[in-house]
C-alpha cells in the first residue's frame, strides 16, 4: 500500500516545463529522495505535492484522497508537513513557542473556552505539551528550549524546524534541503534524525538535497530528474550506476 501516489504529473510556466511525466508512489516508512541538477524541477515537484502549484494534467493521491482538488492548509490538516530550504521560524519565539506552533490546527475548541481556559481547550493544550515534550526529547533540544530562534546556532535552527513539522503529527514529511549550508558535524547529526523518523516513528520521507553523499547513504529509492524529466528510479546503488544518470546529474564525469 502506498501513502503517496503520483502518476503522469505535468507542469509547465510559459514554455518551461518544470515537471514533464513525473510518476512516482511512497510506501509506509520509506525515504524516497528526489535529485537533479538545479532548475530540474524538484521544488515544483513539492509545491505541487503541498498544494501550492497546480498542475496542467496527472493525478497525486496521499492516503487514497485525491490532493489535487485540496488547498495548502487542508494538505497541512491531512497530515503531509513540509520544512523549506530556508528556515521558515518565528524568529523572536523560544523553541518551545514555535514547536507549540506547528500543533495549532489540532486545536479544536472555541474561542471562548480558550479565553476561559476550560475543558477541552485546557486538556487539549496539556495534550499538545506532552507532545511537544516528546520532540523535545526525541530531537535533543533540551538545552534550548526557552531560547529565541535567531540566537540558535544554523544547525539547530533546522532541527526545530524539522520538530515544528513533527509537532504537525504528519503522516509525509517533505524535508527541502535539510542539510544545505550546514557543517560536517550538524550534517552528520540532521541525518541521525531523519533516519531515527523513518525506523522509530515509522513516517515516510519524501528529501530533496544536493548532497549526494547524503542521499545515497539515507534514501531507500532515488529519483532522478533533469529538465523536469524523470531519469531514473530506483535504489541508490541501481541510480548510481544508470548510464542516463550519469549523463544527466554528474554530467557524464562521474
Ligand atoms: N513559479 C514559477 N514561474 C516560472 N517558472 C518556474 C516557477 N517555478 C519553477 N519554475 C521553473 O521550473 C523549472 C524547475 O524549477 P524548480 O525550482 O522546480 O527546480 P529545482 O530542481 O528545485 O532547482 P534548484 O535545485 O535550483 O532548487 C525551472 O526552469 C524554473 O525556472
Amino acid at each position: 500500500m502506498s501513502i503517496l501516489r503520483v502518476a503522469d504529473v505535468h507542469l509547465g510556466f510559459a514554455g518551461v516545463k518544470a515537471i514533464d511525466g513525473v510518476s512516482f508512489e511512497v510506501g509506509p516508512a520509506e525515504l524516497l529522495a528526489v535529485i537533479g541538477p538545479n532548475g530540474a524541477g524538484k521544488t515544483s515537484v513539492f509545491n505541487v505535492l503541498s498544494g501550492v502549484y497546480r498542475p496542467q494534467s496527472g493525478q497525486v493521491s496521499f492516503l487514497g484522497e485525491d490532493l489535487l482538488a485540496r488547498r495548502p492548509h487542508e494538505i497541512a490538516a491531512m497530515g503531509l508537513a513540509r520544512t523549506f530550504q530556508n528556515v521558515e521560524l518565528f524568529h523572536n519565539l523560544t523553541v518551545l513557542d514555535n514547536l507549540m506552533l506547528g500543533r495549532h490546527h489540532h486545536f479544536r475548541y472555541g474561542a471562548l473556552s480558550a479565553l476561559w481556559w476550560l475543558g477541552r481547550a485546557r486538556r487539549a493544550e496539556l495534550a499538545a505539551r506532552a507532545e511537544i515534550e516528546d520532540i523535545i526529547d526525541f530531537l535533543e533540544l533540551e538545552a534550548w528550549r526557552r531560547h529565541p530562534v535567531r540566537l540558535l546556532p544554523y544547525g539547530v535552527q533546522k532541527r526545530v524546524e524539522l520538530g515544528r513539522a513533527l509537532a504537525m503529527e504528519p503522516r509525509l514529511l517533505l524535508l527541502d534541503e535539510p542539510v544545505a549550508g550546514m557543517n560536517l558535524e550538524e550534517t552528520e547529526d540532521m541525518a541521525r534524525f531523519v533516519l531515527d523518523i523513518r525506523d522509530e516513528l515509522g513516517i515516510p520521507i519524501v528529501l530533496v538535497d544536493h548532497d549526494m553523499g547524503l542521499v545515497m547513504d539515507l534514501a531507500d529509492r532515488v529519483l532522478v530528474l533533469d529538465f523536469g524529466r524523470p531519469v531514473a528510479l530506483g535504489s541508490p546503488a541501481e541510480v548510481q550506476q544508470d548510464p542516463r544518470v550519469i549523463e544527466a546529474y554528474l554530467g557524464g564525469t562521474a
